[in-house]
């Protein structure tokens, strides 16, 4: 039995003539911090584009929660429970920290006429703003304009965002891009808090993170998978050192 949250099966993208992504098979568990690495070109954001909805697959499955995804859109995705957040910082920079998490926390109820109708909406709005202000630690900043923090703190915002929308899987593309490495070791492990008994799924170059955090990492050279295992299994693996031509994958 297949207990995977999101299955990919033999998933191809071509731009044009030129084939991207060579038949991918992955596996996502319910609650595993899941790493996607591999060198530069190899596909890790066009993978990410067509999981997340913002591409779509020239053939293959794409399986969510029992459900063929291939082609929907990033927004029935997110409603189903798949979130992404952006290489892009994408906050209102000029709302407080406060309101951007309320917005993010209002988006899923926004259709729903039994929550407007609801007296205690205001409340329930203002309970789950508050934890997810609390649980990435930015509650001495709820009333900072977003886009006048340090960056670091920009990116803890919108992990606050991505989580907005309770969702059981949470795609991060390079969340540590552009930071110090206090940042990151702060940030990863942040990132393990929040994600806790959820999917995550990473793409990131920083190797001490991505060794650090993963469970399982699957790495993908020219839109294959050539490795999927454990940080250990990978570390060992006599493909992935070649791949990556002697570089150091992780100490
Ligand atoms: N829209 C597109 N049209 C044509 N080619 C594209 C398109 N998007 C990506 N590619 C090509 O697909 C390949 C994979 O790109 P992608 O950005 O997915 O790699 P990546 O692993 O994320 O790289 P990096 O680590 O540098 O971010 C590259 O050769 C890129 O030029």
């Amino acid at each position: 039995m297949n207990d995977s949250v999101l299955s990919i099966r033999d998933l191809r993208k071509s731009f044009g003539p030129i084939e991207i992504m060579r038949g991918v098979d992955l596996d996502l568990r319910p609650t595993e911090r899941h790493a996607l690495i591999g060198p530069n070109g190899a596909g890790k954001s066009t993978l990410f584009h067509l999981i997340s909805g913002n591409l779509t697959p020239t053939s293959g499955e794409i399986i969510f929660d029992g459900r063929q995804v291939g082609g929907e859109s990033p927004e029935t995705l997110n409603r189903l429970g798949l979130a992404r957040s952006f290489q892009i910082t994408n906050i209102f920079p000029k709302l407080s920290v406060y309101e951007n998490i309320r917005l993010a926390v209002m988006r899923p109820y926004r259709l729903q006429y039994s929550f407007w109708k609801s007296v205690n909406r205001l409340a329930r709005v203002r309970e789950e703003t508050e934890k997810l202000l609390e649980q990435v630690r930015l509650n001495s900043q709820a009333s900072t304009i977003a886009g006048e923090m340090a960056y670091s703190e920009q990116r803890s915002l919108e992990i606050a965002i991505t989580l907005a929308s309770n969702p059981k899987v949470i795609l991060l593309d390079e969340p540590m891009a552009g930071m110090s490495h206090e940042e990151a070791l702060y940030t990863a492990e942040l990132i393990r808090e929040v994600t806790s008994g959820r999917a995550l799924m990473i793409v990131e170059h920083d190797m001490d993170v991505v060794f650090s955090l993963s469970d399982r990492i699957s790495v993908l050279v020219y839109g294959q998978l050539i490795a999927t295992g454990t940080p250990d299994e990978i570390r060992n693996n006599k493909s992935v050192k070649e791949a990556y031509l002697g570089e150091e994958v992780a100490q």
